[in-house]
């Protein structure tokens, strides 16, 4: 990346991510990848099976972000990822190296293997501390006082969207500020797997450059380590990577969606590894953080609210994590602006009537009884959608592939994904053993079937209107 790209990037992400929702950014621009920026042009790579779908619908707000960051006249081509974009430039140009021999495969840098940048928004500055994420914050915040001598390793562990990736790269912008010259990678378990996997294959020096890498670095941050689970190769590489950082005194920070306990696919060695050091938990926010992130979300947007009650309905209905409140803000007020309506309580309510969960109920004099929805959970979805398409739990937890059984099944990982909080890998066990990425693509599959087909849309909207159904035999 050049220098130049490297800055604008994470603005550009966090922009777009701002511009089009966060579900919407996460399941199809968060893989977009920066090439080049050249002659006021912005070269991104998607991978193939998206790059069509990225360019015919979100090029227009690609070029007006990157326009509002970088300047006006930038355009942005979008390139698919079908061959590894060094391999392809090296293609039409002979490589030389600075000295002016030929370049071997193996001293090729792969552009998997550059450094994702730190998002300069996720700061210790921009987040809010409450009571189910202070002991995190404040152990993230004397790691990267003094990193490889406060709490190493730092095992940050917690559900989905409460801000653990925030507070890595918090550590990790900081570190970069005041850290006199220490350096600091940040990388996802996915991504230092697919670096090892294409080392590998390059061989060579490729895995000893792979290697140096990641093993001389003052702060290594790795987000996401559940995902390290059954990769036996890469497992074996990471402990090795973990000793050797640990050996030289650097500072090793992870998260989590579960305890290293619980990491079951783990080898013991491992697992002992991570709890050795500070394992430090992060829960759903509480109300008191959930107003405080919104309150500082509409002032940083300069959004204008026409009545001070939306914020504490929102705040009150959307309680998992703070990512689908940061969601359920900004598809309130896109709501409003695009239907020229008042953006009071009446409008948050039906917009988030049956997208989410409601709270805590509410107390005080006047507060009427309202039936409270069930709670949602994977087996509710799985009958629902069983019902829904007159199927047996066993065919849909199946291995039949047949477009009967198959969208069906599609549709109720969907749901899952969308309305439990449960991750993943949880998801994809409870669909018959399946792997996390088998849930990943029926979540990207049905998202665009039913951006694209007003059947499938109809579906899906009336199976979400179903799971969060007021129960009228409940009242609590
Ligand atoms: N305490 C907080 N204060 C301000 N913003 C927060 C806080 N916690 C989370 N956020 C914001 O919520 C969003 C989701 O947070 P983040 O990506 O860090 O979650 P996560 O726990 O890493 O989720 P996942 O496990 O799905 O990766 C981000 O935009 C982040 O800035």
């Amino acid at each position: 990346m050049t220098p130049d790209l490297s800055h604008f990037w994470p603005e550009i992400q966090a922009d777009l991510q701002h511009a089009v929702g966060v579900s919407t950014y996460e399941i199809w621009l968060a893989p977009l990848q920066p090439v080049a920026l050249a002659d006021d042009v912005l070269t991104l790579r998607a991978p193939a099976e998206l790059c069509a779908w990225i360019t015919d619908r979100f090029s227009g707000v690609l070029a007006r972000v990157a326009a509002d960051v970088i300047g006006a006249g930038i355009t942005v081509s979008v390139q698919a990822d079908v061959e590894p974009v060094a391999a392809a430039r090296d293609a039409r140009r002979p490589p030389r190296s600075s000295r002016g021999a030929a370049v071997t495969d193996d001293e090729r840098e792969e552009p998997a293997d550059r450094d994702v940048a730190l998002n300069p928004k996720f700061s210790f500055d921009q987040f809010v501390i409450g009571d189910t994420n202070r002991f995190a914050h404040a152990s993230a915040l004397a790691v990267a006082e003094l990193p490889g001598h406060a709490y190493n390793p730092l095992f940050i562990y917690g559900p989905p969207g409460v801000g653990k990736t925030h507070l890595l790269h918090a550590i990790g912008g900081y570190v970069q500020r005041y850290g006199g010259g220490l350096t600091v990678r940040y990388t996802t378990v996915e991504r230092f797997t697919n670096e090892f996997v294409s080392s590998v294959k390059r061989g060579g020096r490729a895995m000893d450059r792979f290697k140096a890498r990641h093993r001389h670095t003052d702060v290594l941050l790795i987000d996401d380590i559940q995902f390290l689970q059954s990769k036996a190769k890469t497992e074996e590489e990471f402990f090795h990577t973990f000793n050797a950082l640990l050996e030289a005194g650097s500072q090793l920070v992870m998260t989590s969606d579960r305890l290293p306990g619980d990491l079951d696919a783990l080898e013991d060695r491992l697992r002992a590894r991570f709890a050795s050091g500070l394992v430090a938990d992060i829960g759903a926010p509480d109300v008191a953080t959930r107003l405080t992130v919104l309150r500082k979300r509409v002032q940083h947007d300069s959004i204008e609210l026409d009545d001070p009650g939306v914020l504490p309905l929102i705040a009150d209905r959307v309680t998992e994590s703070i990512r689908a409140l940061e969601g359920a803000l900004i598809r309130v007020v896109a709501f409003a602006s695009l239907t020229g309506r008042t953006l009071d309580t009446d409008l948050a309510d039906e917009v988030l009537r049956g997208l989410y969960r409601r709270g805590p109920a509410p107390s005080g004099p006047g507060t009427p009884l309202r039936p409270a929805p069930p709670a949602v959970t994977i087996g509710r979805v799985q009958a629902l959608v069983c019902d829904a398409f007159s199927l047996t739990r066993d065919e849909l937890l199946s291995k039949d592939r047949s477009a009967r059984v198959s969208w069906p099944r599609q549709v109720a990982m969907y749901l899952a994904r969308e309305h439990t909080s449960e991750t993943l890998p949880a998801i994809g066990r409870e669909f018959g053993g399946r792997n996390h990425t088998t849930v990943m693509h029926a979540v990207k599959a049905t998202t665009k079937r039913i951006a694209d087909d007003a059947e499938a849309y109809d579906l899906v909207h009336n199976l979400t209107a179903q799971l969060h159904a007021p129960d009228p035999d409940r009242r609590d």
